[in-house]
């Protein structure tokens, strides 16, 4: 087996990591890893025969012998160490992100602002976990100048792992909310969890973004002595919404940065974004233009125009926070006639009910005009919505469309877990 230093310089003669033989490309270490669907050594010599470089494996009996072969005792936690190692390498600023809503959004718009100046790696989508952050790190080349990694996160100690293989410079945590409670055991523990990251940044000289608008992560701001806070109201602040339309506009001391996001709630992504970016230097009018070019993707704050309707497509995820933002944002910004679809919010364990029943009530209470549930947790809505309609599946809820299709003009607002694929329902609105 070959120790971690000869084991990178293989990697640094590979095209990249590949852990996947449905993606793999010529030249890639592939390292096979366990899931509950497959166990990835018996790829392996699939990915030779493809055109791997080498293949990490965890079981004796999959090492056909020779040098192509390397048996290790977990590839998972090879991975790991491999892409600490890696990170030991590099000698640039990295940014680590995390937090309970926003994270993907905030280091993509980061990443845009920070590009205006620096050749910026980010995370690709939001491979954020146990097995994406080390993917992540390996990304990085020696051609890039700064780099964002993503960390998500459903238990204690998870951030504090992806600390250990990131080793963040810099680290901004979006906001601390009740995504994922259930799994957590309870808000105190999302505490912990996230604060993990600036626990990190303490011990380790880092600096601290810090969302003053967030009261914990305020408290948080005490530790530190070198914090670099946001917002900063005489620096930008977020237009009326009622004048500012579906879509997010801020105002600074000269201008009036347009985005493409829907949703006052992005306001705070964006702030973060252009306080990284300004903190590295780049300059103010770059970083605005760059944020303002931005385009939502990935069912994350879309704005999708159909024929007939206005569909903000927003079912990536949901959780008790962003549904009461969404849905805020959806009666705040539009005039027409405003619809939701909404579906359930997974992990929240024992608070699953009572989060379920407050989103019927809030959408009866910003009156919303025509409101639709789907799925078996949202359901507990009934009991504050007496007047919205409720579906078991998506099946259900199509049949219902057909006959009673839904007031042209309308603003729809689309959001669920992801569990739920609302985006499925996309095609039935676009005629
Ligand atoms: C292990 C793996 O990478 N699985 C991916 C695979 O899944 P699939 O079901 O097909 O197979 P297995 O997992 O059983 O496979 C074992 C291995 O075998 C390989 N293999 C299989 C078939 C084949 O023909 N050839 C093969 O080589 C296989 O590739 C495995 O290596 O494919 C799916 C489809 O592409 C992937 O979705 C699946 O990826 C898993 C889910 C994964 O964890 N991927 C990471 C790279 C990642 O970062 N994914 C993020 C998930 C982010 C997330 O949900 N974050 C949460 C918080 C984090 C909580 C954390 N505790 C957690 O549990 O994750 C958040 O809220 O932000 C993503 O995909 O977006
Ligand atoms: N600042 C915010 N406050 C509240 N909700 C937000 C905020 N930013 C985004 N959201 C909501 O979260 C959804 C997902 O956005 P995003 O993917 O950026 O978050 P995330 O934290 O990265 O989630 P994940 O880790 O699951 O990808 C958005 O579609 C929106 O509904
Ligand atoms: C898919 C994962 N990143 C996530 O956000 N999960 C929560 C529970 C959701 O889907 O709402």
């Amino acid at each position: 087996m070959p120790n971690i230093d000869q084991l990178h310089q293989l990697f640094l003669k590979s095209t990249g990591i590949c852990t996947d033989t449905r993606k793999l490309k010529q030249g890639n270490l592939f390292f096979a890893l366990k899931g509950p669907n497959f166990n990835g050594n018996l790829f392996a010599e699939k990915a030779l025969n493809e055109g791997a470089i080498a293949v990490v494996i965890d079981e004796p009996e999959y090492d056909k012998g020779g040098e192509s072969f390397i048996l290790v005792e977990n590839a998972l936690k090879y991975l790991q160490n491999l892409a600490s190692y890696h990170r030991d390498q590099l000698r640039i600023p990295v940014i680590g992100i995390t937090g309970s809503n926003g994270k993907t959004t905030t280091k993509e718009l980061m990443q845009t602002a920070l590009s205006a100046k620096f050749k910026t790696f980010a995370t690709r989508g939001n491979l954020n976990n146990h097995i994406g952050v080390p993917l992540s790190i390996l990304a990085i080349d020696d051609t890039f100048e700064m780099a964002i990694i993503e960390m998500g996160a459903n238990h204690v100690g998870e951030i504090a792992s992806y600390c250990k293989i990131a080793k963040p410079t810099h680290g901004l945590i979006t906001n601390i909310g009740k995504a994922h409670i259930g799994e957590f055991g309870g808000f105190e523990n999302i505490v912990l969890g996230k604060s993990e990251l600036f626990d990190y940044l303490k011990k380790n000289n880092g600096i601290p973004f810090v969302n003053t608008n967030d009261a914990v992560l305020k408290n948080m701001q005490k530790r530190f002595e070198n914090a670099v806070t946001y917002p900063n109201e005489h620096d930008y602040y977020p237009a009326n919404p009622l004048t500012g339309g579906v879509f997010l506009e801020l105002e600074t001391a000269t201008n009036v940065v347009s985005t493409h996001l829907v949703g006052q709630y992005n306001f705070m992504n964006v702030a973060a974004a252009l306080c990284v970016a300004k903190f590295f230097e780049v300059p103010e009018e770059a970083a605005e233009e760059a944020v303002a070019t931005y385009q939502p993707k990935d069912m994350r704050s879309q704005l999708i125009k159909t024929k007939h309707y206005n569909i903000i497509s927003d079912a990536y995820n949901a959780n008790p926070d962003s549904m009461e933002v969404a849905i805020k944002g959806l009666v705040s910004a539009e005039n027409s006639e405003s619809v939701v679809i909404l579906g359930d919010m997974m992990e929240l364990g024992e608070l699953s009910e009572l989060e379920h029943e407050k989103v019927g009530e809030i959408a009866v209470d910003l009156g919303v005009s025509k409101r639709f549930y789907i799925g078996k947790l949202i359901k507990a809505a009934k009991k504050t919505d007496k007047f919205g309609k409720f579906f078991e599946n998506k099946d259900e809820f199509i049949a219902y469309l057909k006959e009673h299709p839904i007031k042209h003009g309308s603003t729809i607002l689309l959001k669920g877990s992801r569990k739920n694929a609302l985006e499925d329902l996309l095609p039935y609105f676009e005629e």
